[in-house]
């Protein structure tokens, strides 16, 4: 059976900001009330992995939001040099190929503790966007397919819309993390996500992780709102 994860550690604040500053303020303010941060492309490109490191060293968890595609042997040596930052989880997209070379990567470097998470079909789609993208599948059957493969070929965890968790839990088990973006406090604006589910629900589908940027980061008081959502966590559990 999988670990028990406390509360706080189930919220995930996505640090979507422009500078390093900018994040660690932030992370100040939140205080005690979130120890798990993730860092994208915006906050990545701008310092962040020297962030990720210093937080990782000051006792955070860090999750390393890079979401590699490309051809195996780059992903492979992408994910090698990753696995020596100390981030917790890493994500890579939800092709065959990609996974694979991601496990290769990940593999090489044991005790290293990072875990791959495969991202299936990004929150902002619905079936319109998958079929747009020349997909033949809608959104619900594409990401119960690539989260099979994922568990298939040794992938740790899945992102994808709490909408969809029930159907990949039964894919990948119990012992697969699944970890969901598109959260959205009750009355808390979707922005540009189609899927969205409240963190209670969220949890009560079978979610390990929830993913909250805007509503924490551009909320006028960021650590009552994380209180709240580590309290919801709590409740639903
Ligand atoms: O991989 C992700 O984290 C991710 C996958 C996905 O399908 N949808 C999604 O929103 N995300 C990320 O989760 C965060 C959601 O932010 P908010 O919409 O501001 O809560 C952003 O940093 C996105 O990049």
């Amino acid at each position: 059976m999988p670990e028990p994860i406390s509360p706080l550690d189930r919220l995930i604040v996505a640090l979507d900001m422009a500078s390093t500053d900018e994040a660690e303020r932030l992370i100040a303010r939140i205080g005690d009330a979130a120890r798990f941060y993730k860092i994208g492309y915006r906050l990545g490109y701008a310092g962040g992995l020297g962030l990720a490191e210093r937080l990782v060293r000051a006792g955070h968890k860090v999750f390393l939001d890079l979401k590699l595609h490309d051809i195996g042997n780059t992903v492979e040596e992408g994910v090698r040099s990753v696995a020596g930052l100390g981030a917790t989880f890493l994500t890579v997209h939800a092709y065959p190929q990609t996974m694979r070379a991601a496990v290769r990567g990940r593999d090489a470097v044991p005790g290293s503790g990072l875990r791959i998470l495969a991202v299936t079909v990004l929150t902002s789609y619905d079936d319109d966007d998958a079929r747009e993208a020349g997909y033949a599948l809608g959104v619900a059957d594409l990401v119960a397919v690539r989260a099979a493969a994922a568990r298939e070929i040794g992938i740790d965890g899945i992102v994808c819309a709490a909408t969809e968790a029930a159907t990949v839990r039964d894919r990948v088990g119990p012992d697969r993390l699944i970890v969901t973006p598109g959260i959205r406090p009750a009355g808390a604006e979707a922005g540009d996500q189609k899927r969205i589910v409240t963190p209670g629900a969220a949890i009560r589908s079978g979610v390990d992780h929830l993913v909250v940027g805007r509503p924490i980061t551009a909320a006028s008081d960021p650590r009552d709102v994380a209180r709240r959502i580590v309290a919801e966590i709590e409740q639903a559990l």
